[in-house]
């Protein structure tokens, strides 16, 4: 019940400015729906009419050419409700897939401005398949249900009534003989409906983890090419596709078999009320010619009385799956978000340095990942931070550009916590070089460009000279218009890093953090990659991950982490002359190096 409430606020949010064309187009439903229910009145009266000009045909001595006319009225009129019903149809249908469709762009909208807002932490705790699934499954359900089911429950809702009322107005005792199969039908409806719900829910879950599998399979191609598990995959991939080519068949034969069934009851009533409506034509006092028109009718009204019974599972569907859809969605909304750009102090550039105090902090509340953290980085200096795999040196990353909260303790730029600054100006003065590069889809220029678009061409370019990669830019055919991607990346991977740093060189930021690329770049690149970050250190406030300890040789200060504890500090000579870890650390990478 919370679920459908949730939903309905948040249809209701979308939908609210849009009241003009939902009224217009339920007037058009309302038109529609009684056209179409007045419609074989007419068709009623024109066979009640037919039916007294033959019997006066065929009695020569009474031939009028009145009953003609009354013929010929009731068939315009017929044709006049009909051609309403479709006119009223086809206008609230225009409505409302506009309706839908425009509602759903401002949804999609709201939802990627939404994630452009989103915490790091949600990112890191969400699939990114999941993300990608609210804006393909979530809101095409949410416009298919727009579409069609909230357009249907109000049309056919109407249509019931309509008949129903229809019904009694023309005979009370035929209405009663049309609706003799109702209970069997609402009976044959609501298990149908359950089964179906029961197996498109499971085919659902099936689907997802599914996906999850393809979505990991692709992601570890590599490893599967290289260790040749293709055939293992496949296998695996087995059950997950039989479970959701089960559980759709089985909800397609529930879910199909509705309209079938309504439609078998319809015509088994259709017999009923042939039967019945011939017994009343002989056997009361009405004239036969209306008795038969009678008849007419309500074999027209039998149809029209069970088709929306028979629409109930997919509009059920349809609902069920946007409700489900605005769950989810409503859910993103209230999530807590990261750029809170109004609030606090606006950093002033970085005059004396940056300090981790005491900082306590974990990514969970049952595990504290850094444990008094202690950092001190005078204003120009190069602090490198070293340390085992998962010591918490990119959580220390983490905490500087306020990704993520300290649990106790504080970071102070300039004695300011950053907690009370404003986040903009914070990440305006920090420039990050992420171990794993990103391209975006555009030109080279465009993605150094990408964090300084107004920079000029010559700016750009300086940056990529510092950088060590104008060169290799230029020896491609068409230099800083080459077109990259993600998929269509012309770098290697330690070119990519040269791209990341030319990127950060370009902001120009105070205050720099280096994630050092840990995979394997021939010598050449490194020596580039080594000099292009001397570049971009020069002159700035830096933290630098290092994996080579040859890379931070010359820091002003080096800080061992070890599970999450400082456990030395001091420059290379001092750190060696402790033989501690550090000297450890050092000679062992030597002997490898
Ligand atoms: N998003 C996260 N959620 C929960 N735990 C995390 C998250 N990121 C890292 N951790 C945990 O925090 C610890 C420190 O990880 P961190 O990435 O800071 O180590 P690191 O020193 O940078 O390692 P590496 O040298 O391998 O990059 C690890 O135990 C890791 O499992």
């Amino acid at each position: 019940m919370r679920e459908f409430i949730q939903a309905v606020v948040y249809f209701y949010n979308y939908l609210k400015r849009y009241w003009r064309g939902l009224l217009f187009a339920m007037i058009a439903v309302l038109v529609g729906t009684y056209a179409q229910i007045k419609a074989p009145v007419y068709l009623g009266q024109a066979i009640t009419a037919l039916a007294t000009y033959l019997g006066e045909y065929l009695n020569p001595t009474t031939h009028h050419q009145a009953s003609m006319n009354g013929f010929y009225n009731a068939l315009w009129a017929m044709v006049f409700f009909y051609g309403l019903t479709e006119i009223g149809l086809v206008a609230s249908g225009l409505i409302t897939s506009r309706i839908s469709a425009k509602s759903t762009g401002e949804m999609r909208v709201s939802l990627f401005s939404k994630l452009q807002k989103m915490t790091i932490r949600y990112f890191d705790t969400h699939q990114d398949g999941k993300i990608l699934s609210l804006f393909t499954s979530d809101l095409d359900n949410i416009f298919n249900a727009m579409n069609q089911a909230i357009f249907q429950v109000f049309s056919q809702g109407l249509l019931f009534l309509g008949v129903i009322w229809m019904m009694f107005e023309q005979s009370a005792i035929m209405a009663w003989v049309t609706m003799a199969l109702t209970p069997i039908a609402i009976l044959v409806a609501l298990v149908i409906i359950r089964r179906a719900r029961y197996h498109i829910t499971h085919q659902q879950q099936a689907i997802s983890r599914m996906n999850g599998y393809i979505n990991e399979q692709v992601n570890g191609e590599k490893i599967i090419i290289t260790e040749g598990l293709q055939q293992e995959s496949i296998r695996n991939f087995d059950p997950y596709n039989e479970k959701v080519k089960e559980e759709t068949y089985k909800g397609q034969v529930y879910s199909g078999m509705l309209m079938p069934l309504m439609q078998g009851l319809s015509l088994l009533n259709l017999a009923i009320v042939i039967f019945f409506g011939s017994w009343l034509v002989l056997h009361s006092g009405m004239s036969k010619a209306t008795g038969l028109g009678l008849v007419v009718v309500f074999v027209n009204y039998s149809q029209q009385y069970y088709q929306p019974i028979s629409q109930l599972t997919s509009i059920y569907n349809m609902l069920q799956l946007a409700i489900t859809g605005a769950g989810r969605l409503t859910k993103v909304k209230a999530e807590p978000e990261e750029v809170d750009q109004a609030r606090g102090t606006v950093l002033p550039a970085l005059k004396n340095g940056v300090q981790l105090d005491q900082v306590r902090f974990g990514y969970n509340t049952k595990q504290e990942i850094l444990h008094d953290v202690s950092i001190d980085v005078q204003k120009g200096q190069m602090v490198a931070l070293v340390g085992p795999t998962g010591s918490g040196k990119t959580t220390v990353m983490n905490l500087l550009n306020r990704f993520y909260d300290v649990n106790s303790g504080q970071i102070t730029f300039d004695g300011v916590d950053i907690r009370q600054v404003d986040l903009k100006s914070l990440r305006d003065q920090v420039g990050i070089v992420l171990q794993e590069s990103v391209i975006f889809s555009r030109s080279i220029a465009e993605n150094i460009k990408f964090g300084k678009p107004n920079a000029t061409d010559k700016e750009m370019i300086g940056a990529a000279k510092q950088a060590n990669i104008h060169e290799f830019i230029m020896s491609l055919p068409e230099g800083y218009q080459t077109q990259v991607s993600d998929e269509n990346s012309v770098f290697s991977t330690g070119q990519k890093q040269l791209l990341s740093i030319a990127r950060t060189i370009l902001t120009n930021p105070d205050f720099l953090i280096l994630d050092e690329a840990t995979s394997n770049v021939d010598t050449v690149t490194e020596t580039k990659i080594q000099e292009a970050m001397n570049n971009v250190i020069a002159g700035r406030t830096s933290f630098v991950i290092a994996h080579r300890l040859k890379t931070i040789l010359g820091a002003d200060k080096i800080v061992v982490l070890k599970d999450g504890r400082v456990i030395e500090q001091g420059t290379h000579n001092q750190l060696l002359a402790e033989h501690g870890f550090y000297a450890d650390l050092y000679h062992n990478q030597m002997v490898f190096e």
